[in-house]
């Protein structure tokens, strides 16, 4: 186990830790909601990095809940089972079979391999889905396509989730819910984690996913947006593919009551803890003005 001591000079780019103080109490008693995406998900080290900062996150008096993807692992699982896979406007068409195979990679696989993460840098974490405690009930997304279960977050009761942050461990939420009939759901992760930063009152949201962040049509990072200026982007045709889903999300968290949304890289080492507590940041936010 790493020692959860932070190094200033390293992570505060602070020359003490008196002056990292002020960084580190800043979000006291915060919620933090943190979107661990599958393509993020890269290799051991890049997970052992994001489970210290989460705990790190918690140690300071933050409350993070993670809510974690899994698409790309969900993909190789069907295909493993010979079961094809189709996507309408970036969500998975979900039949029986599919939503049977993506809640064994979901909750069985990823959402147990994140609470053993945390528990290995000496977090208490606890695994759930959107079904457990009713935490989320869905509406069945509707489409010229028939989906099949796919869901968008209808009703959230968030008692779970504050019971479990209030016991001093950390949530890990699976995109899943629960239909008005008891029936499994399945979520878009970044649907999901903005709907739970809204109902839980966040003051952030971030979203990791495999590049630096939202970047302009010659590849640079740009480092804040507003929804007016995403806008823009999108008729110029920047932003594109799985980024135009992140981005409703970060501009529905924002209006819908959340301070900022940040798109960052989960592969860089501490990267939302170098956007937390230092003054250059990292990735993309997005805030209303
Ligand atoms: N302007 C842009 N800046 C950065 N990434 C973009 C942009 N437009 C499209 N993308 C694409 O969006 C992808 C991130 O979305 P996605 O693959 O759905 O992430 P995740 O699986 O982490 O949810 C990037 O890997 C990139 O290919
Ligand atoms: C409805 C829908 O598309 N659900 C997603 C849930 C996982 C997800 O969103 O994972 P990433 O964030 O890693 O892409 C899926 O089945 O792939």
């Amino acid at each position: 186990m790493k020692s959860h001591a932070p190094d200033p000079a390293l992570l505060f780019k602070a020359e003490t830790l008196a002056e990292a103080l002020p960084y580190l109490q800043r979000y006291a008693g915060a919620t933090f909601v943190v979107k661990y995406g599958g393509h993020a998900m890269g290799d051991a080290d890049a997970a052992e990095d994001f489970a210290e900062d989460v705990v790190l996150l918690k140690h300071v008096g933050i409350n993070p809940i993670v809510v974690h993807g899994g698409g790309p692992q969900i993909g190789a699982a069907l295909k493993a089972q010979g079961i094809e896979s189709r996507f309408v406007n970036g969500l998975r068409v979900t039949d029986k079979a599919t939503m049977k195979v993506a809640e064994m990679v979901l909750s069985g696989a990823i959402n147990k391999e994140i609470v053993s993460w945390i528990a290995a840098e000496g977090g208490r974490a606890v695994g759930i889905s959107g079904k457990d405690g009713r935490l989320v009930t869905v509406r069945k997304v509707q489409s010229e396509d028939d989906l099949g279960f796919v869901g968008e977050p209808d009703d959230i009761d968030t008692r779970i989730l504050d019971t479990i942050s209030k016991a001093g461990m950390i949530p890990v939420v699976a995109p899943i819910g629960v239909g008005p009939d008891g029936e499994t759901y399945n979520i878009n992760a970044d649907t999901m984690a903005g709907a739970l930063a809204i109902a839980t009152g966040a003051e952030r949201l971030f979203l990791l996913t495999d590049v630096a962040g939202v970047l302009d049509k010659d590849k640079n990072l740009l480092s804040d947006l507003t929804p007016v200026e995403i806008a823009q982007l999108r008729v110029e045709g920047v932003i594109t593919g799985g980024m135009i889903p992140k981005l409703e999300t970060c501009i529905d968290a924002v209006e819908g009551g959340v301070d900022a949304a940040v798109i960052l890289d989960g592969r860089v080492p501490h990267a939302m803890l170098i956007e937390i507590f230092t003054k250059e940041g990292a990735g993309t936010l997005v805030r209303l003005a």
